[in-house]
């Protein structure tokens, strides 16, 4: 079962991949070629109906290996107004082959005749709303007919996530859908085919650029409506609050508050005005702290536990104590990722950063392929209901509740420097307010690598501001 979201992340992936689209529309239409020549007889007179977007784009495609039938093929609206360019190279490659190609500018011109056999290509998951003309007549027009219809990816006006249909829909014998099955397809009538399109296989594990989609900003969005974020740390370290809490700011947090001991907070203030200060008496968290630090953090999207704090038994009591009482989304880091085994049942929703050490000292035991810590990690993550980021040449991602795992390839050796697992959690912890645990940790992970990239790229060693400095043109590439 895939979504539409998810299908443009993995289509997108698969171009990053090296397999781009016009590829995925090749293999697109000859599977609906296939599927046409199962229920066509020879001689079937074959009509072929396409919108202007992929889902026609499809249709013109599987055309070429519909030959035997000699096919017409009627485009719903003007040529010129075809959306995408890989369907009008589609589009260029029928017209220039003298393939019997007809525009139906609006619907008095739209002329089916009596068909054996009709292509639905007219909407896919592009549809917004109910089909307009000359849309709606050509549906209305296919489910009159006696002809087997056979739907492109999606019967042309159905919602291909909830299988709603605003006012009409292809009403398909059959429907050809592409790489795995959508949600709306379910419970419809009529036969689903599910083709391989030839998307990589690692296409839905490997984080690649596609996943920014998921991170699609509301244009309009507020203040605030990118997260807020809450980072707990500090104490015996002032730079690593301060990182994490500027790393959140450059990935997009809106507002983002310290809490600190009262001996670093004047320090990691002067880092960046822009942060919100907390501070908690003395000179390291402590029991007494927790109270606050709940009420904080409830005002807050994400928590950010860990950066600085350093190990201290009275430390790591108060950040047990948190994680256990709090409910909320909270990112933990560095020392405090060693109580989280302890800190049993909470509700929080855990996202654990730890590098191969500290995989280690809660329970986990990384292999040294990355495909084999896939297996690792996914164990350490459900048996502490958590989702688990294990850092490293290839960072290990998995979801304890699903068992969704994930691999990030970006980063470069350089980024073994000091601090890049703070601004890792910053990053993370911003993205966590917007995205759901498994894909902000992914992302954050991607972002991170390829911000480090870019600061290896221009100078021999990097600091982690570098790489903070990066994140927003990572953001935007
Ligand atoms: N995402 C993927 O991985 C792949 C998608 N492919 C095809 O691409 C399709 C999606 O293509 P698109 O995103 O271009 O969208 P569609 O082709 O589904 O529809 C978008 C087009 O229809 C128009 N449209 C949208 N709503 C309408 C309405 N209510 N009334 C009339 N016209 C309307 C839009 O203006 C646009 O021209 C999929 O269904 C599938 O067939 C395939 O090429 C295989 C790979
Ligand atoms: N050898 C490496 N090659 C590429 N990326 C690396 C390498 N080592 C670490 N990284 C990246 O740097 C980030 C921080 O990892 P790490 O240095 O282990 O964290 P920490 O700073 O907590 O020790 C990780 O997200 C990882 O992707
Ligand atoms: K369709």
């Amino acid at each position: 079962m895939i979504t539409i979201e998810e299908m443009a992340v993995v289509d997108a992936n698969a171009a990053a991949l090296g397999v781009p689209r016009k590829q995925l529309m090749e293999s697109s239409g000859r599977a609906v070629a296939r599927v046409v020549r199962e229920y066509a007889d020879p001689k079937d007179d074959v009509v072929i109906v396409a919108g202007r977007g992929n889902n026609g784009g499809d249709s013109f495609a599987a055309t070429r290996f519909l030959d035997a039938y000699d096919p017409t093929v009627l485009l719903l609206g003007r040529a010129e107004t075809i959306s995408t360019e890989i369907s009008w190279e589609n589009w260029v490659a029928l017209n220039r082959g003298e393939y019997d190609t007809r525009e139906v500018r609006d619907s008095r011109d739209l002329d089916l005749g009596t068909p054996d056999l009709i292509v639905d290509g007219i909407l896919g998951t592009g549809v917004r709303g109910a089909p307009r003309e000359p849309a709606h007549t050509a549906i209305e027009r296919i489910n009159e007919s006696n002809g087997t219809v056979v739907s492109v990816d999606v019967p042309s006006g159905m919602d291909a996530n909830t299988g709603t249909v605003a006012s009409v829909a292809v009403d398909a014998d059959h429907t050809v859908t592409f790489h795995d099955v959508k949600p709306g397809l379910d419970s419809m009538e009529g036969s689903v085919t599910v083709a391989d399109i030839g998307i990589p296989a690692m296409a839905d594990t490997l984080v690649e650029r596609g996943d920014l989609l998921r991170l699609g900003r509301a244009p309009d969005s507020h203040k605030g409506d990118n997260g807020t974020v809450l980072v707990i740390g500090g104490g015996p370290y002032t730079g690593a609050p301060a990182l994490t809490a500027q790393a959140a700011l450059a990935a997009g947090a809106d507002i983002v508050r310290v809490a600190c001991p009262t001996s670093v907070a004047a320090t990691v203030q002067s880092f960046n005005e822009g942060l919100i200060m907390t501070p908690l008496d003395g000179e390291r968290l402590g029991s007494d702290h927790v109270s606050t630090l709940l009420e904080a953090a409830t005002e807050m999207d994400v928590a950010v536990i860990g950066p600085g704090l350093g190990a201290h038994e009275e430390t790591l009591t108060a950040a047990q104590s948190f994680i256990s009482s709090f409910d909320g989304t909270c990112v933990v880091d560095a020392d405090p990722l060693g109580v989280v085994p302890d800190a049993a049942s909470t509700d929080a929703s855990l996202i654990c950063t730890p590098h191969a050490g500290e995989f280690h000292r809660m329970g986990g035991d990384p292999s040294d392929g990355w495909r084999d810590r896939m297996d690792d990690v996914r164990t350490v993550a459900t048996d502490l209901d958590a989702t688990v980021l294990l850092k490293g040449r290839y960072d290990v991602i998995a979801d304890g509740s699903t068992g969704r795992t994930r691999v990030n390839r970006s980063g470069t050796p350089e980024m073994t420097v000091g601090g890049t697992g703070d601004v890792l959690a910053g990053i993370v912890g911003a993205f966590a307010s917007v995205l759901e645990p498994i894909h902000a940790a992914a992302i954050g992970a991607y972002i991170n690598g390829r911000a480090g990239e870019r600061a290896s790229n221009e100078r021999a060693s990097i600091s982690p501001l570098d790489i903070i400095d990066r994140v927003p043109e990572v953001l935007d590439a």
